[in-house]
């Protein structure tokens, strides 16, 4: 982690304009890109900007060039900008537990500061991405810039969860989730506003070294669920293999990812939150794939502290916002996120029944699929045919849709034409 803290004087009323002009000059001068910043004041008016990329170690050339910067540049000396000291890792000079403090330890809005940018605040919906496939199997990446491009620009969606079920995450090995996330890191710059990206193994090995990838490369946070081979006997025992993971993740925030019919594990996500408690100091909600939306609203409304909960069951997903969920992650976002968005948007200007109406039709859809969920390689033949993006084959051993099912699928597909007349 590259932590930086800078002595500027700045007026209140162009804080947040500030911060973000020092962001920018930082990041131009160390040739990073996402730095975050934030602003402590301190008495005698004047403030701290602290600045750090959970995803980049601090190298001689960068301090180099940042100090060169700030000694040279007339817009640093005009606001008596100077670099205070500098870090590669939070113990390494930030000692005191008053900067451990303000920096991140504890959750931001407990602490005193004014302004934040870039902070993991993911609202509305984002994409559960699925991972191209070529016809041999092999992960393609090769479009991973135009699926971009069709989600921000065809969709209004801007934020994805990679790796996850619909990008059969567990069926990948540990390089080419690396290789994933770097390509779409890459495609996403200055595009996709947050890339969360699944770490989820059965070895605690790989998730640890996913995690670690996952900070150095700067995704926007991880999610993490249960092993399910062997599977944790308790729900402590699963925040011990949690807790361990996380320490790897430096300061990205930590989902966990409640998916009970795919994990199988039968703690509901209320017991475990309670079992997780304080022991992992960047947790930062669930993504809640479960029905049972009574267990989603005890995580949300009756647990002493502020758990964000993103939804993760697109067919009542209306409900899952209604009752306080802060965003939704889903495969149907992928194609039907311009929808979804429209349908937030009448939720949020209170317009409940033309909101119920879309998720109804929403619904009608999906069950004109199955009854019982959309499954992956059903969903790659619908995101295939309604993008134009091939996204190849199921990974074994799922198996490919046969070509009356792909026919069906289409058909099904086509008569969403009504989604758009509603
Ligand atoms: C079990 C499952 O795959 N659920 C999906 C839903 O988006 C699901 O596809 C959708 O509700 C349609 O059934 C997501 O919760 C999973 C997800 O976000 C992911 O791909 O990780």
């Amino acid at each position: 982690m590259l932590i930086f803290e800078l002595n500027v004087k700045v007026d209140v009323n162009t804080l947040s304009r500030e911060l973000e002009a020092a962001r920018d000059a930082v990041n131009r001068a160390t040739g990073l890109s996402n730095m975050a910043a934030c602003a402590r004041w301190r008495h005698d008016g004047s403030c701290n900007v602290i600045g750090y990329n959970p995803c980049s170690l601090l190298s001689g050339s960068m301090t180099t060039n940042m100090n060169h910067f700030l000694d040279n540049s007339e817009w640093a000396e005009s606001r008596q900008l100077h670099c205070v000291r500098t870090a590669n890792h939070i113990s390494e000079e930030f000692e005191t537990p008053e900067d451990c403090t303000s920096l991140h330890l504890v959750p931001f809005d407990s602490c005193t500061v004014v302004a934040l940018m870039d902070k993991f605040d993911l609202q509305g919906i984002a994409a559960a991405t699925f991972t191209p496939m070529k016809p041999n199997g092999d992960i393609n990446t090769s479009i991973v810039g135009e699926y971009v491009t069709y989600l921000v620009e065809n969709q209004g969606v801007t934020s994805i969860f990679l790796n996850g079920t619909s990008g059969e995450g567990m069926s990948l090995s540990t390089a080419e989730r690396k290789k994933l996330l770097e390509a779409w890191l890459c495609a996403g710059r200055n595009r996709l506003k947050y890339i969360i990206v699944n770490i989820s193994c059965s070895s605690i090995t790989d998730c640890k070294e996913l995690a670690k990838h996952a900070e150095q490369v700067g995704a926007s946070a991880v999610a993490i669920t249960s092993p399910s081979y062997f599977c944790p006997a308790t729900p402590d025992a699963l925040v011990d293999f949690l807790h361990a993971v996380s320490l790897e993740a430096g300061s990205l925030p930590i989902i966990y990812y409640h998916i009970p019919v795919m994990s199988h594990i039968p703690f509901l996500a209320s017991t475990i939150l309670e079992a997780i408690g304080n022991k992992i100091p960047n947790f930062a909600g669930f993504k809640f794939s479960d029905l049972n939306l009574f267990d989603a609203s005890l995580c949300m409304h009756n647990s002493g502290r502020r758990c964000p909960l993103y939804y993760g069951v697109d067919e009542q997903m209306l409900t899952g916002m209604l009752m306080g969920a802060q965003a939704a992650i889903g495969s149907t976002y992928n194609y039907l996120g311009s929808k979804n968005i429209e349908m937030l948007s009448l939720l949020q200007n209170e317009k409940f029944q033309d909101a119920l109406n879309i998720q109804i039709s929403i619904q009608k859809h999906i069950a004109s699929i199955s009854k019982t969920g959309i499954t992956v390689p059903e969903n790659k033949v619908i995101m295939s045919y309604i993008s134009g993006l091939d996204m190849g084959p199921p990974r074994s051993p799922l198996t490919a849709c046969g070509a009356s099912r792909t026919s069906q699928l289409h058909r099904a597909v086509d008569s969403l034409q009504s989604l758009s007349r509603i």
